[in-house]
This record gives C-alpha cells, sequence and structure tokens, in this order.
C-alpha cells in the first residue's frame, strides 16, 4: 500500500508501517498532485476529500482520524466505490471535558452555582449523550434536543424551541448537515438567537457553522447578559476577531483535543483498514498509549462536592489556558492568524481525559462519590 497521512495524525508509523510505505504532509497541502500513485488517504479534518481531490488517482480507502466527517464527500465515495472510515467518539471525551472547564469557568466569572441552571444539550450523540450522563449523573437540570434521535425512540426530547424557551444553558453537539430531514447549517441564526434567555450561556464546540457567526456577534454586542464559548468558527482558520473578543472563551477547534482521543482515532482507522482489506489487525492501541502523569488524588469526606468537581477537572483539564494562547494569536494580521491557529493545533500539549483518574475519599460522604462517578473517574476504596 502506498499511504498518505495528514502530518498530524500521531502514531502513523506505529500503526500503518507494517501495512505500506508512509508519506506525510500537512492536511492542509494535501492536492492531486500529492496522491500519485497513493491508494490509501488518512486525513484530519482540514482536507476536503471530494471528487475534485480523489477522481482519477488511485485512492481507495479514505480514513479520517476523527468524528466529524463534514470534510468528506461520502456520496461521491459510495459512487466511486471508495472504502472510507471515520473514528466515531474517538474524542468524545475531550469535548466533554472542554465543556465541563467551560462551566466552571463561567460559573466563577458569574459567582453561579451551576447546579441552579438548567442545561439544554442539542444533538447527543457520541459526545452530547455522554455530556448528559455526566451533566445528569451531577444531579443537574438537563434538557435533550434531537429530533433524529426523537422520532426512533421513546420520548425523553424536547424541541429546540423548548430548549431556547428553558434553558439557561445551550450546548451544541450535532454534525454539520446542509441537506436532510433536520439541517443543522445556522441552526442558531439570527432569529433563534435573538430568543436566548436573559443571562444564557451558549457553547458551540461541533461545527462553526451551526451558528451563524455574524448573527451571534451582533447579538452579543447588543446584549451583554449573554455569555459565549466558541471552540469552532465558520471559515477557520479564518476567525471573526470581534466575535472573539465577545466571547469568554475561545479556543481554536481544540475542544476535542486529548491524546487520548487523538490515538483512539488513530486506532480506529487503523482497524477499519485492515477491516476493509481483510487484514488481521496487530498493533493495539492499549500497547502504545503512554501513562497520565496524575493518576489519583485524595479529599476528605468534609470536601464540597462543587469544589471537588471544580478541582478534578482543572487538575486533567482547563480551557482557559488555550483560551489566553488562542487570544494571543489573535493579535497579528489576518495571515499569522490563520497560521496562528494551525499552530496551535500542532504544537498541542498533552492533555489527558478526566475519566482516567482515581479518586479516594478519605471517610465517608456519598455525596461526593456520586461526583466521582457522573464523572466517570475510578472511586477507589
Ligand atoms: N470541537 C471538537 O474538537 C470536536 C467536535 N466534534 C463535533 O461534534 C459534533 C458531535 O459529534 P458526535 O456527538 O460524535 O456526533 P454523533 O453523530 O454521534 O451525534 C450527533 C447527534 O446529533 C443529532 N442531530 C442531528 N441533527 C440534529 C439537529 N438538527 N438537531 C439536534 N440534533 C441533531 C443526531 O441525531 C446525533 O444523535 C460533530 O459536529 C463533530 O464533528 C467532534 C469531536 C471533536
Ligand atoms: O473529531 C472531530 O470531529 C474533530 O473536530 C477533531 O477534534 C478535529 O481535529 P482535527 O482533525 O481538526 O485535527
Amino acid at each position: 500500500m502506498h499511504i498518505l497521512a495528514d502530518e498530524n495524525i500521531p502514531l502513523v508509523d506505529e500503526f500503518f508501517a507494517g501495512l505500506g510505505e508512509i508519506r506525510r504532509m500537512p492536511g492542509r497541502s494535501i492536492n492531486r498532485a500529492a496522491l500519485e500513485k497513493v491508494d490509501v488517504l488518512l486525513v484530519r479534518s482540514v482536507t476536503r476529500v471530494d471528487r475534485d481531490l480523489l477522481d482519477g488517482t488511485a485512492v481507495r480507502f479514505v480514513g479520517t482520524c476523527t468524528i466529524g466527517t463534514d470534510h468528506l464527500d461520502l456520496d461521491y465515495f459510495e459512487k466511486a466505490g471508495i472504502d472510507w472510515a471515520s473514528a466515531p467518539g474517538c474524542n468524545a471525551r475531550g469535548v466533554v471535558d472542554y465543556v465541563l472547564g467551560s462551566l466552571l469557568a463561567l460559573a466563577e466569572v458569574q459567582g453561579e452555582a451551576l447546579a441552579q441552571r438548567r442545561f439544554g444539550i442539542v444533538g447527543a450523540g457520541e459526545v452530547g449523550g455522554r455530556l448528559v450522563e455526566v451533566l445528569r449523573g451531577l444531579g443537574w437540570d438537563v434538557r435533550v434536543c434531537d429530533p433524529p434521535r426523537q422520532v426512533s425512540e421513546a420520548g425523553g426530547f424536547v424541541s429546540l424551541d423548548e430548549v431556547l424557551a428553558a434553558c439557561d444553558v445551550i450546548s451544541l453537539h450535532t454534525p454539520l448537515s446542509m441537506g436532510g430531514d433536520w439541517p443543522t447549517f445556522h441552526l442558531l441564526d439570527q432569529q433563534r438567537l435573538s430568543r436566548l434567555r436573559q443571562g444564557a450561556w451558549l457553547i458551540n464546540a461541533s461545527r462553526g457553522a451551526v451558528v451563524d457567526n455574524a448573527a451571534l456577534r451582533d447579538v452579543l454586542l447588543q446584549r451583554q447578559d449573554l455569555e459565549a464559548v466558541l471552540d469552532v468558527w465558520e471559515g477557520e482558520p479564518q476567525v471573526d476577531v470581534a466575535l472573539a473578543g465577545l466571547c469568554r472563551i475561545a479556543t481554536p477547534h481544540i475542544a476535542g483535543y486529548s491524546l487520548d482521543g487523538k490515538l483512539r482515532g488513530t486506532a480506529q482507522i487503523y482497524t477499519a483498514l485492515c477491516v476493509a482489506r481483510g487484514l488481521e489487525p496487530v498493533v493495539e492501541l492499549a500497547q502504545l498509549m503512554p501513562g497520565a502523569p496524575l493518576v489519583e488524588l485524595a479529599f476528605a469526606a468534609c470536601a464540597e462536592p462543587a469544589e471537588m468537581l471544580a478541582t478534578l477537572c482543572r487538575a486533567v483539564y482547563d480551557p482557559r489556558r488555550d483560551d489566553a494562547d488562542f487570544r494571543r494569536s489573535l493579535l497579528g494580521d489576518e495571515a499569522q492568524r490563520r497560521a496562528g491557529f494551525d499552530l496551535l493545533r500542532k504544537q498541542y500539549p498533552v492533555r489527558r481525559e478526566i475519566d482516567g483518574l482515581a479518586v479516594r475519599i478519605v471517610g465517608h460522604n456519598p455525596a461526593l462519590d456520586a461526583v466521582v462517578e457522573a464523572l466517570g473517574a475510578r472511586l477507589l476504596g
């Protein structure tokens, strides 16, 4: 096999060297000329893979080490007989950790208890579904909007209109889709944004264009009561600097950038390629996953549950650091900002996942146990 891989896919050699010859290049530079003799293409979200790129090439397998597939023309793959695979759920936990960190930051700024807010999760698949579990596990009031699931499952869902009317926090976790029964392009448009509740918080870590960015900028300019957290941007790596300036937390599409999530993504595509080619997978992720530097934390039984929650989350990941780095990168000119966006992602520091922690409670306090369980961390006896 001749494999061309985005240079930002980790562990490519470890997983794929036994399958063929590997070449790497920046994802945004992958073009037809680079695909000469290539039959396996491994990408991340920044490479648009469609007829224009692939027609007439030898590529017969496309693997994206990401959850999202909006950069792939799946209809064309089907027509052209090109096998493909994505990595469902690979970095979902990273996004959940990002949302938790953002909520904690917002609560601190507003001097508010998170338990007093009502949460609306829009899109309850790999990411949103996990997030709902964590938030409900913490005992918080959560409403779920997912029309595709609503038609096939009994109860438990509300409409987007109900979320807008009832929820003080709205977190978006839909795919980006332009057509079909439930398109999500500009799902939050000017009209819906204007209906956000007084003091609402809006979080978008799905895809930039799920929110009309220009409309959000206008709404934030008019309404100082609102708070916004944006990890994804319409037209990234270009970013609306004015909009970023109005957000409480702004980051360069790194919500899912846990090391665990990235390595899982590579592993999932390796397995999918082996299956597509009728090969037995021989490389195992468990042998390649590095140990985490922080594995165990201990709390006295008198600790406050809300304080413990914040300590556990921030011990692993605090998005305010990514926010600070991103804001510095926005000080340059347009070209510098675009380059900065990609560089922050390329040089992203190692970040692990909260559910990798083990927690010891010294003494007995069921409320603390419940926090540990909600986070998916391990409670030590
Ligand atoms: N910022 C980041 O670093 C990351 C972003 N993502 C993005 O997060 C989003 C969610 O990812 P997953 O949970 O893995 O996707 P998923 O496909 O597992 O779940 C998406 C859910 O959204 C629902 N949905 C579809 N259309 C909807 C609509 N109009 N209204 C409400 N719900 C709708 C689906 O029924 C499904 O349950 C995707 O856009 C993905 O690309 C994923 C990983 C990392
Ligand atoms: O998995 C997804 O979907 C994501 O959004 C990834 O976190 C994006 O990472 P890159 O592919 O843009 O490095």
